[in-house]
């Protein structure tokens, strides 16, 4: 069975690795369009499903593995735009709990798979200063990065607690995975 990761996310890639799984890798071009008046999970979730479904339409055989992250914290906050939009972000987070949501499409073509999930990880930051904030986006890491943050990265130094699974912060849900692959395709990452 041909598996497929829809994604160009190196996060996804390494985490997917580690596993006992041969997977090739074909990211989608989907514009991120964020529906602000969507509910996170319904955003996460359509936005994977349509990764998954472009990729599962030309590689009709594959089991095609597609997700989207995002953070809410009463908006949808997807990637910054610039470095104003990045501060802002990161200065609305500053001392306050948010969510952090992963969407995660597993589709084939062939088989009329479409299996649509998502997870949800809280995440609490430390006060941060103006200064913080500076001194973090000088690290240049925040760009390609849901909430303007990697919590992987130097990013974890903002970070005060977190409820839930820190892989679904990085951006790929692992045990939720699993769990999808085992039911609808009789695949354990564990074996
Ligand atoms: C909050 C957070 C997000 N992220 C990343 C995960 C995602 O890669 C990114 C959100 O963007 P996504 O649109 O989910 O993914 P992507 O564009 O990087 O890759 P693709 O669509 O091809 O799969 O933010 C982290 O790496 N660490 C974090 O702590």
């Amino acid at each position: 069975m041909r598996i497929v990761l829809a994604s160009a996310s190196p996060r996804r890639v390494e985490l997917l690795k580690q596993f006992n799984i041969e997977f090739d890798i074909i990211p989608s071009d989907i514009d991120e369009i964020v529906r602000n008046h969507e509910l996170p999970e319904q955003a996460v979730m359509s936005l994977a499903f349509e990764k998954a479904y472009q990729i599962s339409k030309a590689n009709t055989d594959a089991i095609v593995i597609a997700s989207d992250t995002v953070v809410f914290f009463g908006d949808i906050l997807g990637k910054p735009k610039d470095y104003e939009d990045a501060f802002n972000m990161l200065k609305k987070l500053s001392g306050k709990t948010h969510e952090v949501y992963t969407g995660i499409a597993l589709l084939c073509d062939e088989t009329k798979l479409k299996v649509v999930d998502y997870e949800v990880t809280k995440v609490q930051f430390n006060v941060l200063s103006d200064t913080d904030i500076k001194d973090y986006l000088e690290t240049g890491e925040a760009y390609d990065k849901a909430g303007a943050y990697g919590i992987q990265g130097f990013g974890a130094l903002l970070v005060n607690k977190i409820d839930g699974d820190y892989f679904n912060v990085m951006g790929l849900p692992l045990s939720k995975l699993n769990v999808l692959l085992k039911k609808h395709v009789q695949l354990d990452l564990m074996k």
